[in-house]
């Protein structure tokens, strides 16, 4: 009997595995080292994540009000090259001036063409705008090494796939990155991983409407679990598949707080413009 093959998913954690590996070895990026520049407060100032959340141009005409996680995103394993030449600080400031309380920089280099350099310079270009959006480290996370990578490197919170982690590693990632001041981003994508993603006591959730071990894509997903959080204090985010204003309306009326949007975003002619359309948002929010 053949050996099924390894999933989009695993392939990535595969390789991941073999970069951090690379990284710990590297001198200069040890983990004692990583410790010790945390230590020495070397990691630049953050901002709380749930706050920014619940602030957005919609915050004073929309109830529920909706805010944007806005991604850059340069390729994928699913649609191939999406922008590879994208200018990482350019897009965010676009994202940061259109409204966006959340910049997403897919740092994953083999099938997304990301890095921490992108990520750096997406936070380096918004710094010192008033009220600047947070800066997700979307990745493929599975040791605390990562989150301290993310923190030094400008980070204001990381993605915690459960998917890809047992419920007592989820934990620690979890409390190591909340004790470095980063309130995570817990990505699921069934009943059970909601369940698990509580369990934790996340205070941010994302459902993600593609599976990532087949990359289908069902918009459903995100609606067939708000219940699980409506009483909660948690912020339901819906992720992936994102095109127009009709798919964002939806989760709106639903009670879904914020949608992440990458492939659209960086597709789109008028970034601006599609963002104000895509959100209902007046032209000069
Ligand atoms: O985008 C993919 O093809 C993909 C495949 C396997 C694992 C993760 C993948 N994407 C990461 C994401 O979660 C998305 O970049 C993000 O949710 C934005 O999705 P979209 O708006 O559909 O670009």
């Amino acid at each position: 009997m053949s050996a099924k093959a390894p999933t989009i998913l695993e392939k990535i954690y595969a390789q991941r595995q073999k970069d951090v590996e690379a990284a710990k070895a590297t001198p200069g990026t040890r983990p004692d080292e990583l410790d010790t520049y945390l230590q020495m407060g070397l990691a630049p100032p953050l901002i709380a994540l749930v706050p920014r959340l619940k602030t957005n141009p919609s915050t004073s005409f929309a109830n529920p009000s909706l805010s944007l996680m806005a991604e850059i995103k340069r390729a994928s394993p699913s649609k191939g090259d999406i922008a590879p030449f994208v200018n990482p600080a350019k897009q965010a400031l676009l994202y940061a001036q259109a409204g966006a309380s959340v910049i997403s920089v897919l740092t994953e280099p083999t099938w997304f063409k990301g890095s921490l350099l992108d990520m750096r310079l997406a936070r380096a270009a918004v710094d010192a705008l008033p009220n600047r959006p947070a800066i997700l480290r979307k990745e493929f996370i599975f040791s605390s090494y990562q989150i301290a990578e993310a923190r030094l490197w400008g980070a204001d919170t990381v993605l915690l796939i459960v998917a890809m982690l047992e419920q007592e590693l989820l934990q620690r990632l979890y409390a190591y990155s909340v004790d470095l001041g980063m309130e995570p981003v817990v990505e699921v994508n069934s009943a059970k991983e909601m369940a698990r993603a509580l369990e934790t006591g996340a205070k941010v959730v994302g459902v993600n409407n593609r599976n990532l071990h087949d990359f289908t894509v069902d918009m459903g997903t995100t609606s067939g679990l708000v219940d699980m959080v409506r009483e909660k204090d948690v912020v339901l985010c819906a992720l992936s598949g994102i095109q127009g204003p009709e798919d964002v309306r939806v989760y709106q009326e639903e009670g879904v707080h914020a949608v992440l949007v990458g492939e659209s975003l960086m597709r789109a002619t008028d970034t601006t413009a599609f963002i104000k359309e895509l959100l209902g948002w007046p032209v000069d929010a």
